[in-house]
């Protein structure tokens, strides 16, 4: 048996079009165009590509892209400032600080100082005490592109055993908090978890979030489970590199009913919902209906 491919890239293009028909309609009909900026401290390449993306992608959906590119010893007051500037800022809808910030930078202190309603990454705790209690929020971008994939596989989720391996804030606890929004039978699996290819074994759905390459092999799989990969993990290849996920791919596809592969799975669809937040922050700050398909 071979898994059905969940393609995130196909996904996220379907995602995006919705968007862009969502920006077209406040433009037309309420004069309002989304703006999203976007804080980069420092040099990091992956973190410069993705904000490149992002900027690139919130154009072509039709919204305001600001970007703020600031020195890697740039201090946290000066950050704040910035914050402070963009949370004051009437065509800001969205406000996203990349992550990793530089050491010096106390990244929770810079998180909380945004907005709730302009962080469209879903990261302050306001956010994330409201989702833990199944109140509207924002929700973190990952995650949300993770459980849009699985309602459009499965239909309804409720009922459905799910394991999620890896509790990040960023991706493992909200990915949980959805899933248990959903009615599955929701467990979190880490590094202590004892037999965790047992408890993984029980999964109808399965989100692996460890960042450790290929750590979950076939054996792990119940035969027709769905597998989520978020893991982007760049490993040697020969002389370059290649992207892997948490997943091996190669024996997974044999034993999953469905599976998301690494590169075009999760990640695109990080991005696509990064913009659908930004579309539903534009519509709750002017008190319109919320975009439909979009949210949590
Ligand atoms: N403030 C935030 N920082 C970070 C987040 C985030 O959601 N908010 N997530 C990641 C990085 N990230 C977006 O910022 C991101 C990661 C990966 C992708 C993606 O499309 N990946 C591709 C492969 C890309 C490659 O070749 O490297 C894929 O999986 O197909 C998009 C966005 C950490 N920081």
């Amino acid at each position: 048996m071979s898994a059905k491919i969940i393609d995130g890239k196909a996904f996220a293009a379907t995602v995006r079009e919705k968007v862009a028909g969502h920006v077209a309609r406040l433009k037309a009909d309420h004069g309002i165009t989304p703006g999203l900026a976007v804080v980069l401290v420092g040099e990091d390449p992956a973190s410069q590509v993705y904000v490149r993306n992002k900027g690139k992608q919130t154009i072509e959906v039709g919204m305001a892209s600001v970007e703020h590119k600031l020195d890697a010893g740039t201090s946290e007051a000066d950050l704040l400032a910035l914050i402070a500037e963009l949370n004051a800022d009437p065509a800001i809808h969205g406000i996203l600080v990349q992550l990793p910030l530089p050491g010096h930078l106390n990244s929770d202190l810079v998180i909380n100082s945004i907005d709730p309603a302009k962080d469209v990454d879903g990261f302050h705790i306001s956010n994330v005490g409201l989702l833990g209690t199944g109140q509207k929020s924002m929700v973190p971008c990952t995650p949300l592109g993770c459980l849009m994939m699985l309602r459009d596989h499965h239909g309804s989720l409720s009922g459905l055993n799910a394991v999620v391996i890896g509790r990040s804030n960023i991706v493992g606890k909200p990915m949980a908090q959805l899933l248990l929004g959903e009615s599955c039978t929701v467990t979190i699996a880490h590094s202590r978890t004892r037999d965790i290819e047992a408890v993984c074994r029980q999964a109808d759905i399965l989100v692996a979030a460890v960042g450790r390459p290929e750590m979950v092999t076939a054996d792990w799989i119940k035969p027709g489970a769905t597998v989520i990969d978020v893991g982007i993990n760049r490993v040697p290849n020969g002389e370059k590199h290649k992207l892997v996920g948490d997943v091996d791919f190669a024996s997974a596809v044999e034993v999953a009913g469905a599976i998301t592969p690494v590169p075009g799975g999760v990640g695109p669809m990080t991005i696509a919902c990064l913009l659908a937040n930004t579309v539903t922050a534009a519509c709750r700050a002017n008190g319109l209906d919320e975009p439909e398909g979009l949210t949590a």
